[in-house]
């Protein structure tokens, strides 16, 4: 998880007066913890060049000391490393002499991500993520046409900061793409059990979109909040409406395409389409964009040209970035920029 409690974090920052036995190395670049039946060394550099804190694990059971693969992105080598072990599967680290957004760490040693990730990598794995505080908490909704770049936006914010998010798997009665995993990317699922369990209220929303139900089961975010991380929903405009009508507070974000003719030229390079659903998909875009406009769902819209430049404007406005929120406000400027893209004509006209 990327989050401690906000008394908790205000009583380490005191002076770690707060009855959790951190364990404080005084100013040296390493500490020690054990977990089990592993003694974690955690600190210096395991990397001259890239200047990250290491992580070295002894294992007491065979005697060898093991390298794990590192999730997530490790905080920056301090003067002093101090950490505490959370619920026997995450060593929080406070890191001294620091800035207050740079203080507090998480390493992930044993977390439901954790013993994924070794079962998929065949390795010892650890996850880094930074413990945040505020609005940086909030569920995250993205919203935007088919072929904007949501997918791909969201696993590099997964993949940068794997501990720290958790997507909400949807349900879908669409069929499964090539590379889609049932669990992973959708819940693929029959029309007549969907209908049945959102009438049996399982669903939080639910939406008809493209021609197939689409809907964010209750279960789905409960396994991310019990994992204790921040829940991303890749959801259209109408789902978006819902969850900003429900007791939630999320951030909401919209993506939009630079224009019509290259978000054509995505989708139609992605190839997960047929030509029919592609059609469908661009006519609907048009209407999508348009609410993503006036609907005042949307905190804040990003502008999906160059994918780098939109993924910067993410992370700060997730608050993952020092500076100031960089994205594109729902302001004068923005719905400019959202009238040319509207205006601009399709290469292809929709029938
Ligand atoms: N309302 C709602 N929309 C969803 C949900 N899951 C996915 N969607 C939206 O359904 C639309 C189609 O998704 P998909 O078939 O995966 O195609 P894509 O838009 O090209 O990625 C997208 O706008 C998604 O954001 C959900 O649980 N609820
Ligand atoms: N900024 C970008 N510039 C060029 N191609 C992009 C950009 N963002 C995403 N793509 C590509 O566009 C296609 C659609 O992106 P995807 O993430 O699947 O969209 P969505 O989830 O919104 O339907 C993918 O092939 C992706 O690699």
């Amino acid at each position: 998880m990327g989050e401690a409690p906000a008394f908790f974090l205000d009583e380490v920052q005191k002076g770690f007066s707060n009855g959790f036995d951190l364990k404080s190395n005084g100013c040296d670049s390493t500490t020690t913890i054990v977990v089990g039946n592993k003694t974690y060394l955690i600190g210096g550099s395991s990397n001259e060049s890239t200047l990250e804190i290491g992580v070295q694990i002894f294992d007491q059971s065979s005697g060898e000391w093991v390298y794990p693969t590192v999730l997530g992105t490790a905080p920056k080598p301090s003067k002093g490393f101090s950490t505490v072990l959370l619920n026997e599967d995450r060593i929080l680290g406070i890191k001294k002499c620091s800035t207050p957004d740079d203080f507090a760490w998480f390493l992930e040693v044993d977390t439901p991500y954790v013993r994924q990730q070794k079962k998929i990598l065949g390795t010892e794995v650890v996850a880094w993520s930074k413990g945040v505080k505020g609005k940086a908490e909030k569920p995250v909704v993205i919203s935007g046409p088919s072929g904007v770049g949501k997918g791909t936006l969201i696993s590099m914010l997964m993949k940068e900061f794997p501990s720290m998010f958790g997507f909400s798997v949807s349900h879908t009665t669409r069929a499964s793409r090539n590379m889609e995993k049932d669990g992973v990317h959708y819940h693929f699922t029959d029309r007549s059990v969907m209908e049945k369990e959102i009438q049996d209220g399982k669903f939080l929303e639910f939406a008809s979109v493209h021609g197939n139900l689409y809907g964010t089961s209750v279960e789905a975010v409960e396994v991310v909040a019990d994992d204790g991380k921040r829940c991303i929903l890749d959801i259209d405009v109408q789902g978006a409406r819902s969850v900003k009508a429900s007791s939630i507070e999320a951030i909401f974000v919209f993506v939009c395409p630079p224009s019509m003719e290259e978000l054509e030229k995505r989708l139609r390079a992605r190839g997960t389409e047929t030509e029919e659903q592609v059609l469908k998909r661009l006519r609907n875009a048009k209407a999508e964009i348009e609410q993503g406009q006036s609907s005042g769902i949307f905190d804040h819209i990003l502008y999906n040209d160059d994918l780098e430049e939109c993924y910067k404007s993410l992370k700060k406005l997730l608050g993952l970035d020092k500076s100031e929120n960089g994205s594109l406000k729902l302001n004068p400027y923005g719905l400019i920029f959202l009238r040319i893209i509207l205006s601009r004509k399709s290469t292809r006209k929709s029938s």
